[in-house]
C-alpha cells in the first residue's frame, strides 16, 4: 500500500495534509519524529512518499526543509497542499488560562502565535517540542498546569479542552507542504502545474538578473523566489524559486536551458500539479485526468466543503468579535445592512456563474444565524464583558 511519512505523532498539520494529499485513496500515513527522519525515509524507500512543511504565510520559509533538499538528499517534489493552520489553545481539563506556567509546541506555532501569547500568557513560559501534536501528549501526560498550541484534531486525539480555538495572530495563517519522492512525476505540457528548481550562483554582477531575465523574457511568472546561506564562505547563497509551468511545456525547456549556463549546480527538483487556489486537491492528488472521474470529482467537492466550512468558522469569528462591540440587543439587527449583503451576494454569485438562488437562500440562513449567535452572547455576557469602555458600532 502506498505509504506517507509525515512529522508525528498522530494529530499534527503535517499528518491532515498527508491525509488530504491522499483524498479517497488507499494508502498508509506514517508519523516520523524528525524531519530528517521523513528525507531518509523516503531516500531509503521505507516510504513512497514524504510530506514536509516548506513555507507559512507568518513566518515564511522552513529553512532546515530547504537546506536538506538543497544538501545530502536527491529527492523529487511531487505536489503541493496548502494547508490553512489555526492554532487551537489546549489544556488538560480542569485546567484554569491563569494557571498556565508552560506553552508547549512545534516551534513554528508558538512564532505564529507570539503575539497572544505576550498579551495572554505573559507569565507563561513558551517551550519548544519536535510537533504540536507531541506537545499535546506532553500536556496530556502530565500533571502540571500546562498548555500546548496546536490543531483541534490533536485535543481530540488526546483528550484535551481547547480552551482558545484560534490564537494565531493572523487569521489567513497557513502552510504550504510539499509532497517528496525518489522520482518527478512524469511531465505534463498542461497547464495548472508549477516547477521548482534550486541553483547557485557565481559572484559577479548581474547574476541573478540574468536569471530572472530567462523568465520574463517568455512570460513565465515566479510564485517564490528564496536565497539561503551556502553554508560556505558568508555571503555564499543557494537560490530557490517555483514558477508556473511544467518541464513538458518547450517555454519551461528553453528557460531551464538557459538557467543552467548561468548557474552552478542547477537541481530541477520536478514539476507537480499546483493546489488550486480554491483550495481543490484533485489536481495535487492525480492530475488533471482526476477532475474527469465521479472520485475526482468528489475530492473536488470535498476540499471545497473544507473551504466553506473553514470560511463560516472565520465569519463566526468576525461576529463574535462584532457583538463584543455592540452594548444592547436593540442593536443587533440592521434591515438594511443585512439587505446590502444579500444584494452584494447575489451579484457576487452572479458574476461568479454560481446560482444566485442558493446563495441568497443560503446567506438568509447565515444572517439569520449571525443575529442569534449575536444575541445569545449579549444575553450571556460573553461579548459584553470587554466593551463598556468601547464606542457603539457605526
Ligand atoms: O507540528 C505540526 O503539527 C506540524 O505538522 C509542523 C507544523 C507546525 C506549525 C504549522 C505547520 C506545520
Amino acid at each position: 500500500m502506498h505509504k506517507i511519512g509525515y512529522l508525528g505523532p498522530r494529530g499534527t498539520f503535517s499528518e491532515e495534509a498527508a491525509l488530504r494529499h491522499l483524498g479517497e485513496r488507499k494508502g498508509e500515513t506514517a508519523g516520523c519524529s524528525s524531519i530528517e527522519e521523513i528525507f531518509s525515509g523516503v531516500a531509503e524507500g521505507r516510504f513512497d512518499e514524504g510530506i514536509v512543511p516548506v513555507e507559512n504565510s507568518t513566518e515564511g520559509s522552513v529553512g532546515a526543509v530547504l537546506d536538506l533538499l538543497a544538501g545530502p538528499f536527491n529527492l523529487a517534489v511531487r505536489g503541493e497542499v496548502l494547508l490553512p493552520v489555526c492554532q487551537s489553545l489546549m489544556v488538560r481539563p480542569g485546567t484554569r488560562l491563569d494557571q498556565v506556567e508552560k506553552v508547549f509546541s512545534h516551534s513554528q506555532a508558538l512564532a505564529q502565535c507570539s503575539r497572544f501569547l505576550r498579551r495572554e500568557l505573559p507569565g507563561a513560559l513558551p517551550v519548544e517540542c519536535s510537533s504540536t501534536a507531541a506537545a499535546a501528549a506532553k500536556v496530556a501526560g502530565s500533571s502540571r498546569p500546562w498548555a500546548a498550541l496546536g490543531p483541534a484534531r490533536a485535543a481530540a486525539v488526546y483528550g484535551l479542552q481547547v480552551v482558545v480555538p484560534a490564537a494565531n495572530d493572523y487569521p489567513d495563517n497557513a502552510t504550504r507542504f510539499w509532497v517528496l519522492g525518489r522520482e518527478q512525476v512524469p511531465c505534463a505540457a498542461a497547464h495548472g502545474y508549477k516547477t521548482s528548481i534550486i541553483f547557485g550562483l557565481q559572484d559577479r554582477p548581474g547574476a541573478l538578473y540574468a536569471v530572472l531575465r530567462e523568465f520574463a523574457l517568455r512570460g513565465i511568472n515566479l510564485t517564490r523566489i528564496e536565497s539561503r546561506p551556502a553554508k560556505k564562505n558568508l555571503g555564499d547563497y543557494v537560490f530557490f524559486i517555483d514558477f508556473l509551468g511544467s518541464q513538458g511545456q518547450p517555454g519551461v525547456q528553453e528557460v531551464l536551458g538557459g538557467v543552467a549556463s548561468l548557474t552552478v549546480g542547477l537541481k530541477i527538483l520536478g514539476s507537480y500539479p499546483a493546489w488550486n487556489c480554491a483550495g481543490t486537491d484533485a489536481l495535487a492528488s492525480g492530475g488533471r485526468e482526476a477532475s474527469l472521474t465521479l472520485a475526482g470529482l468528489r475530492r473536488e467537492l470535498d476540499a471545497v466543503d473544507a473551504r466553506i466550512a473553514e470560511l463560516l468558522a472565520q465569519r463566526t469569528r468576525l461576529i463574535d468579535r462584532v457583538a463584543s462591540l455592540k452594548q444592547n440587543e436593540g442593536n443587533i439587527r440592521d434591515p438594511l445592512r443585512e439587505e446590502q449583503i444579500l444584494s452584494r451576494v447575489r451579484q457576487l454569485s452572479l458574476t461568479a456563474g454560481g446560482d444566485t438562488e442558493l446563495a441568497e437562500e443560503v446567506w438568509r440562513v447565515i444572517l439569520r444565524h449571525s443575529v442569534r449567535r449575536q444575541a445569545s452572547r449579549l444575553a450571556s455576557g460573553a461579548a459584553g464583558n470587554r466593551q463598556q469602555a468601547l464606542p457603539q458600532a457605526p
